[in-house]
């Protein structure tokens, strides 16, 4: 069979048994992302009354954080004339507040739990229990219609509501994204690509602050849970990292003991020591999700430093570097399941076997070809509309490698007493939407891949 063949009969499959998976687990990080699409004539007339003479030096150089609206206006200036994109956190409550007067276009689910909640509960009707750190009115508007749950905690134990339901008023996590295309004029400055820049008036997510229901329930909030997925540990630094590291290896062992499989979804981690530290962990997960960066800053820090260097050398990524990094990434950890996906493809190395992993692939490399077609998948059946977006051209030399290297047939090889599955992916020329992709793709596997089993 054709990869069509084998993309139509992997939806077919997910779609008739995705309606069988118990609930999901999703932790830790969800916030609200605020949109506002810059205009050079209100950023200069901000810039001029601010004073052009404090703000400037900030585009030189950026601030370690932002503590006045000069560092603000600068550093949007540093990311404008670079066409880079840069985060910083917001810790003035005078710079929040001009933040939130100065307003937004668009307000969107921020945080990978909060994206993964609203696509597993709200698109593909899986149910799903959310940690959502702080849950404002606003914060709670942005969930979907759909089985999506929060732990509130009552007399009678916990109960699970819809965040809607769940009626706390906390406070806002917003990460104020300023975008700018390719072109953007402020000053005497161009934009030599799009990008933005974002301010984070967030002090939950960076530091991973885990809610009391959490902390003190997760046994029972467990027990309600069949899968697991974690993410958020990317914001963690050498400072902050320690206290929230007890609560998640807590909750990990919890996890394993049950039997529950969980998924850590890797961000890029800027701090080495907890980049360091996740390695550590990692065998304590079934299975882990990356890219080619996240996957070469990994094997830096196991001092697999020529390995590095190959993963980030190619266009499209060698894959047999990939399959040498997931190797020895498998072998030092544990972990029993490692999904790689890169612009064109997607392997996965397993320690158990079946064409359900790779067919669990394809499901994901049609949902997140949706996602980028349609910018909006509002329901299972949308994946499918996916089907007509062609396969990309570059992905057949890696096949063709891969079947040199290894023997592959239909995807499928035998490595060193592993699996490796692999998928050349459908590639949308205009994407309309690429937020949360990596997100969809590997959430998407995850569940795929125990619908199919
Ligand atoms: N236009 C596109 N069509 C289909 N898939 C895409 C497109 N652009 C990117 N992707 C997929 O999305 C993935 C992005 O995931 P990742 O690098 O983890 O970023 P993020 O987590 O920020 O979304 C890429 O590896 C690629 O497989
Ligand atoms: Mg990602």
């Amino acid at each position: 069979m054709g990869w069509d063949g084998l993309y139509a009969s992997a939806f077919e499959g997910v779609r008739n048994s995705i309606g069988g998976v118990g609930k999901v687990l999703l932790a830790y990080n969800t916030n609200i992302d605020a949109i506002r699409y810059l205009k050079g004539e209100d950023l200069e007339e901000r810039i001029e009354a601010a004073g052009r003479d404090k703000v400037l030096p900030y585009s030189e150089e950026l601030p370690k954080r932002i503590e006045s609206v000069p560092q603000l206006l600068g550093s949007i200036l540093w990311s404008v004339r670079r066409g880079k994109a840069a985060e910083l956190f917001v810790e003035s409550c005078s710079v929040r507040f001009y933040m939130r007067r100065w307003g937004w276009d668009e307000l969107r689910m921020g945080g990978q739990v909060g994206i993964m909640a609203n696509l597993l509960g709200g698109v593909y009707g899986v149910p799903v229990i959310a940690h959502v750190p702080q849950l404002s009115r606003l914060q709670a508007g942005l969930f979907k219609d759909g089985p999506i749950y929060v732990p509130k905690a009552g007399n009678e134990g916990i109960k699970l509501v819809h965040p809607k339901e769940f009626e706390a008023g906390e406070e806002n996590c917003i990460h104020y994204i300023y975008e700018f295309p390719r072109g953007f004029s402020v000053l005497d400055f161009e934009a030599p690509r799009e990008n933005r820049f974002i301010g984070a008036a967030d002090d939950y997510n960076p530091n991973l602050v885990i809610r009391p229901e959490f902390e003190e329930n997760f046994g029972e909030i467990a027990q309600k849970a069949e899968l697991a997925i974690i993410s958020g540990l990317q914001s963690l630094t050498e400072e902050n990292y320690r206290e929230p590291f007890e609560t998640i290896k807590a909750h990990l062992d919890l996890l394993e003991e049950r039997g529950i499989p969980a998924h850590l979804e890797f961000a890029f981690t800027p701090d080495e020591t907890v980049r360091k530290e996740i390695l550590g962990i990692l065998g304590k997960f079934w299975s882990v999700g990356l890219n080619e960066v996240e996957l070469a800053s990994i094997m830096e820090v196991m001092g697999e430093k020529a390995i590095a260097e190959k993963l980030l050398a190619h266009d499209p990524v060698d894959p047999i570097a990939v399959t040498e990094a997931m190797l020895k990434l498998a072998e030092k950890t544990g972990v029993r399941r490692i999904h790689f996906h890169t612009y064109g493809y997607y392997l996965t190395l397993t320690d158990y076997r079946g064409e359900f992993v790779r067919d669990a692939l394809l499901f994901a490399a049609l949902a997140a070809a949706a996602k980028a077609k349609l910018g909006d998948v509002r329901n299972i059946d949308d994946v499918v509309k996916a089907m007509d977006v062609p396969i990309n051209e570059k992905a057949r030399g890696v096949e063709g490698a891969l079947t040199k290297e290894y023997s592959m047939k239909d995807g499928i090889a035998e490595v060193n007493s592993y699996q490796l599955s692999f998928i050349p992916t459908k590639i949308v020329a205009k994407p309309k939407s690429t937020v949360g992709i990596g997100d969809t793709i590997s959430s998407s596997a995850f569940v795929g891949e125990f619908a199919l089993r």
